[in-house]
């Protein structure tokens, strides 16, 4: 299980979050909903360990993380995917598809980085042809399909979507979140979505929460 718990995240003197707790356990889909700058992106980069709460504490499978990004040891860090709004932003222009799915696995030391990086695009349906191609030789939603294919790269037991197909037409939202749903099948991942459309909230998630109802006194 990922939980937050009592996270405060103050940009300057302004306060995002106030004590917000949360949990995804392995295997379910939970949906975060709440209006424009309620603090949801802030939330889940938290929960990314991107981003360190000025108070409250991130668990993973038990274990309470101090620190975040390269100072979380690798073996925890890795079991949590993130899946952004724009791969535009997410996706270093200069690298072709390949080298922007095998990054992860290039920090990490691994073998065999050429067959991992096929295997991950056969999972989101990415095309070899596609794998040579830079980003702005490609769509958005096949850009989008492999930055899903790098938040696969190590297997991670969670994977954090922020409105992640937001921008791409219902086709490509469906393929995507039908990826999604099968990798969390085959893996028992847990998977947390933020997103603003209530159809795709009943329609993907188990349950869904308020982020409004999730501070210090209505915490879940
Ligand atoms: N790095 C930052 N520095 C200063 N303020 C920030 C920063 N990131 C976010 N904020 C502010 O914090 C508030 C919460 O932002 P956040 O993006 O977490 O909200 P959100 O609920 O995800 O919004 P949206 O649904 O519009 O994406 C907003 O007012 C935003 O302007």
């Amino acid at each position: 299980m990922i939980t937050a718990e009592g996270i405060t995240v103050a940009y300057g003197h302004r306060r995002v979050l106030d004590g917000v707790s949360l949990s995804v356990a392995r295997g379910e889909t939970v949906g975060l909903r709440g209006p424009s700058g309620a603090g949801k992106s802030t939330l889940l980069r938290v929960l990314a360990l991107l981003h360190r709460p000025a108070a409250g504490r991130v668990i993973i499978d038990g274990t309470a993380i101090t620190g975040t990004r390269y100072a979380v040891p690798a073996a925890v860090r890795t079991r949590i995917g993130v899946l952004f709004q724009s791969p535009r932003a997410a996706a270093d222009p200069r690298l072709s598809l390949a080298d922007i799915i095998a990054e992860p696995l290039r920090v990490a030391g691994r073998p065999e980085i050429e067959r991992r990086v096929a295997e991950l695009a056969d999972t989101v349906g990415l095309t070899a042809d596609l794998l040579t191609r830079r980003p702005h030789a490609v769509s958005d939603g096949q850009l989008q399909r492999a930055c899903l294919a790098r938040a696969f790269a190590h297997t991670p037991h969670y994977l954090l979507c922020d409105e992640a197909t937001t921008m791409l037409d219902a086709a490509t939202q469906a393929l995507l979140a039908a990826v999604i749903t099968d990798y969390q099948k085959r893996h028992d991942a847990g998977v947390l979505i933020v997103t603003h459309d209530p159809a795709l909230m009943t329609r993907w998630a188990d349950r869904s929460l308020d982020l409004a109802q999730l501070s210090a006194a209505g915490g879940q």
